[in-house]
């Protein structure tokens, strides 16, 4: 038992040792954060432990958690790596926009089985190549042949509102209607796939990241061994084979089109063709594999939740629906929307942007630091990651008088002037920002229009504090919102 004991603190005593030996630099720095060094650091696990207190083992409740009983910004530690977390606008500011602070913060290694390969994982070089590429998918022109893949789409999940009550998991339906989007929009596999099968991929983009908590909460555990023997894990796996098995018949319908229909190759290329074609390091059928999956996710889940977001505000706040309503009436009416009446909504898409502000679906955004990097009051040092919560930034009082209120005056066209643009980036900030927001805005804006136009919200809401939050990689309600969508020309 005496020897037992001594084994246990002599072994606690070297690993102390070396800990401190091998992160003084990062523990100097976290003495000098407001509220310093606090929770024990553990072996194999570092702070993580604390998320048992925050009652629900994610990083959005373990954030609210923190801030309440310590308030920003804090020290954390991801096993030994040293994290600083923030949502000061100012040294979001330095961060995001420092050239040596592009690449991704250690938590986000994590997800590297899934990722790793794609634009969002891919290291500074790598990336920089990948970008310019990629980005030239997203331009005006592509867009604008978007809003009619909008229209119909809407059109056709209007009627299927109709004759449906809205499904209890409210998220689960507009992830199934965003990822319908974005095969349609950026892939042009959609005719090769039923809506079944797209349906698919979206339910498993959802269901892998619930899952994939319990990798994160276990971050000295290896994720191979994880996807291998762990129940989650094994169950990850099989999603994944199916969505990769979905995906490689698209794909490869795709390239029996572009071969046998060169023309396709023209000005105005798709996602796909843009990872089929040359220029993004001639990717390996692995690598286009990995860059759709992370795409389809990253455009399906953020719309998706953002547009609940958006109609569960409208619901509590039936005023503002209204004006949103009026608005359509007067720009679209009945008819098509079109690419023309898109800048006219602007009501709308105040709207849409106060509901990214109050609830910004991708809520914590990581950098690594490359090197030293100078805060304006402190020096953060090479080697720690700096994480930003875009929830606490996007609701600080400095910035946004009333924050809990929903006023999407806010963001009017006479009113922007009085924004400070890094007190609002749900699009995150800097060079590696979302490659998507054009997208997103348009489909964002067209379905909105079409379904306030056709439908009533209302819900038994009262209040935004209503809701518990939680995310993994995106953010949602713990509990399902209760919308009821009804037929105006039946109201
Ligand atoms: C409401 C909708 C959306 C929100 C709030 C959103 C938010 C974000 C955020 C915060 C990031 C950066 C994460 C970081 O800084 O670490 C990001 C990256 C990205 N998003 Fe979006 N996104 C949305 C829609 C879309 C759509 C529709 C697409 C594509 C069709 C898309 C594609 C991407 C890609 C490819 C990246 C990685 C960019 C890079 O690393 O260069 N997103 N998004």
């Amino acid at each position: 038992m005496i020897i037992s004991l001594f084994l246990i603190g002599f072994c606690t005593c070297v690993f102390y040792l070396h800990f401190v030996y091998r992160n003084w630099r990062y523990l100097k720095f976290s003495w000098q954060v407001k509220n310093g060094f606090w929770y024990p650091i553990l072996p194999l696990v570092g702070n993580m432990y604390v998320g048992f207190f925050s009652g629900s083992l994610n990083a959005m409740s373990l954030m609210q958690w923190l801030d309440k009983i310590k308030g920003f910004p804090f020290n954390f530690w991801y096993v030994d790596n040293y994290m600083y977390i923030i949502k000061d606008a100012k040294e979001a500011k330095i961060i995001m926009n420092h050239p040596k602070c592009v690449n991704k913060a250690v938590f986000y290694d994590r997800f590297k089985f899934v990722f790793e390969n794609s634009i969002f994982l891919v290291p500074n070089k790598k990336w920089k190549k990948q970008r310019k590429h990629f980005v030239t998918g997203f331009k005006s022109n592509i867009l604008k042949n978007t809003v009619y893949v909008y229209h119909n789409l809407s059109c056709q999940m209007i009627e299927d509102l109709k004759s449906v009550e809205m499904p209890k998991d409210i998220f689960r339906y507009f992830q199934r209607y965003s990822i319908r989007s974005f095969f349609v929009g950026n892939t042009g596999i959609s005719e090769y796939l039923s809506s079944f099968e797209m349906e698919k991929v979206g339910d498993i983009v959802l269901d892998v990241q619930d899952l994939l908590y319990s990798l994160v909460v276990m971050p000295f555990l290896s994720p191979k061994l994880w996807l291998a023997i762990f129940p989650a894990g094994k169950k990850v796996t099989k999603l994944l084979e199916k969505s990769t098995e979905i995906v490689i018949y698209g794909i490869a319908q795709k390239k029996k089109l572009l071969q046998e229909n060169q023309e396709y190759f023209g000005n105005s290329k798709d996602l796909l063709e843009l990872c089929l074609g040359n220029g993004a390091d001639n990717l390996d059928q692995d690598e286009i594999i990995q860059q759709v999956n992370f795409v389809a996710s990253a455009a399906s889940e953020t719309t998706g939740n953002a547009l609940v977001f958006t109609f569960v505000l409208l619901s509590i706040h039936q005023e503002i629906q209204e004006k949103v309503y009026e608005e359509v009436m007067e720009v679209v009416g009945d008819k098509d929307i079109t690419h023309q009446d898109l800048p006219n909504l602007k009501y709308t898409e105040a709207a849409i942007y106060e509901s990214l502000r109050l609830f910004p679906v991708a809520p914590i955004i990581g950098r690594s630091c490359e090197e030293d990097i100078d805060l304006g009051t402190k020096i953060i040092p090479k080697g720690s990651s700096c994480a930003i919560s875009l929830l606490h930034l996007q609701r600080d009082p400095q910035y946004w008088p009333d924050p809990s209120k929903f006023d999407p005056s806010r963001f009017l066209p006479e009113n922007q002037s009085k924004i400070n643009p890094i007190s609002f980036m749900p699009f995150s900030a800097g060079p590696r920002d979302c490659i998507g927001k054009p997208q997103a805005l348009v489909m964002m804006k067209v379905t909105v229009a079409n379904v306030v136009r056709h439908f009533k919200i209302t819900s038994k809401h009262k209040s935004i504090d209503e809701f518990t939050l939680e995310s993994c990689l995106t953010m949602k309600t713990k509990e399902n919102p209760n919308c009821r969508f009804s037929a105006r020309n039946k109201l």
